[in-house]
C-alpha cells in the first residue's frame, strides 16, 4: 500500500572493508545504482560502514556529489571524555554520517547491550543530528515460543523511553529477527508484516498516528535481490537493512532496485 515513507535500504558492512576496500565498494555501488537509473529520492540507499572508513566514504561521496548517504554501525552515548575506545556522535556528525544503528543483535549479543544503553545511544545520536536506526527482534527460542511481538514490543519500548515525539518520529526501526542473521532463513513476509504491523501500532500508542505514520520500519536477516520484493509488498515494511548482499555492489544496487524486478 502506498504511504509518504520514503524506502530506506541500508547496508550494514559489519566488520568487513578497510578504508581502502571502502572506496572500492562505494564507487562500484554509485556505479551500479547509476547504471540502474536509481532514483534517490524514490528509494533512499545508505551504507552503515565500520568507524574507520568514513573519512574515505565522506570525501568520495563528497568529490563524486554522490546521493548515497552513509553511516556507523554503532555509537557511544557519551559526548566526550575518558571513555576509551567509544566514538562520539559528534565526531559521527562532522564526518558527514547520516544514520547510525543502535543495539545491533551482535552488539545485544557480544558486548552486552541493553535497552536502557540503546535507549541512551538513541538519545545521543538524536540530539546531534543522527538518525539511529535502532535494532530490534527475537532469538529463535523466543519465536518457537510465539513470543515474538512481546519481546520486540519490549525492546522498542525501552529504546524510546522519554524521548519526545519530535525525537520519536526521526528513528528508523529495524526489526531484525536473530535467526534469521546471516543464516539464509529470511522470514516469510508475513512474519515481517506481523512485527512491523505491531511496532507501528505500538507508535501509536506510545505517541500518535502521526509519528506512528513517519518512522520507516525495515526488515533485516538474509536479505537478498530475490527476497526483497515480496517484503516490500507488505503494508508496514519501509525497507531492509541488508548485512551480507551489501558487500556485493551488483547484489545490493539490484536490492535497492527491487521495484524493478518486482514489476511494481
Ligand atoms: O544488519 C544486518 C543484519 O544483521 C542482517 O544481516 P544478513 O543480511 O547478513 O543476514
Amino acid at each position: 500500500m502506498a504511504n509518504a515513507r520514503t524506502p530506506l535500504i541500508a547496508g550494514n558492512w559489519k566488520m568487513n572493508q578497510d578504508h581502502q576496500e571502502a572506496i572500492h565498494l562505494v564507487q562500484k555501488l554509485a556505479w551500479a545504482l547509476k547504471d540502474g537509473k536509481h532514483d534517490y529520492s524514490a528509494v533512499e540507499v545508505t551504507v552503515l560502514a565500520p568507524f574507520t572508513d568514513l573519512r574515505s566514504v565522506q570525501t568520495l561521496v563528497d568529490a563524486d556529489k554522490l546521493e548515497l548517504s552513509y553511516g556507523a554501525q554503532d555509537v557511544s552515548q557519551h559526548v566526550s571524555g575518558a571513555y576509551t575506545g567509544e566514538i562520539s556522535p559528534v565526531f559521527l556528525a562532522k564526518l558527514g554520517a547520516k544514520y547510525v544503528a543502535v543495539g545491533h543483535s551482535e552488539r545485544r549479543q557480544y558486548h552486552g547491550e541493553d535497552d536502557a544503553l540503546v535507549n541512551a545511544k538513541s538519545k545521543a545520536a538524536l540530539a546531534h543530528g543522527l538518525v539511529p536506526i535502532i535494532c530490534v527482534g527475537e532469538a529463535l527460542e523466543v519465536r518457537k515460543a510465539g513470543d515474538q511481538v512481546a519481546h520486540t514490543l519490549a525492546q522498542v519500548d525501552g529504546a524510546l523511553d522519554g524521548l519526545s515525539a519530535e525525537d520519536a518520529s526521526k528513528v528508523v526501526i529495524a526489526y531484525e529477527p536473530v535467526w534469521a542473521i546471516g543464516t539464509g532463513e529470511v522470514a516469510t513476509p508475513q512474519d515481517a508484516q506481523e512485527v512491523a504491523g505491531a511496532i507501528r501500532a505500538r507508535l501509536a500508542e506510545l505517541y500518535s498516528s502521526e509519528v506512528a505514520d513517519a518512522v520507516r520500519v525495515l526488515y533485516g536477516g538474509s536479505v537478498k535481490s530475490g527476497t526483497i520484493a515480496e517484503l516490500m509488498k507488505e503494508t508496514d515494511v519501509d525497507g531492509a537493512l541488508v548485512g551480507g548482499a551489501s558487500l556485493d555492489a551488483e547484489e545490493f544496487a539490484k536490492i535497492a532496485r527491487y521495484q524493478a524486478h518486482a514489476g511494481a
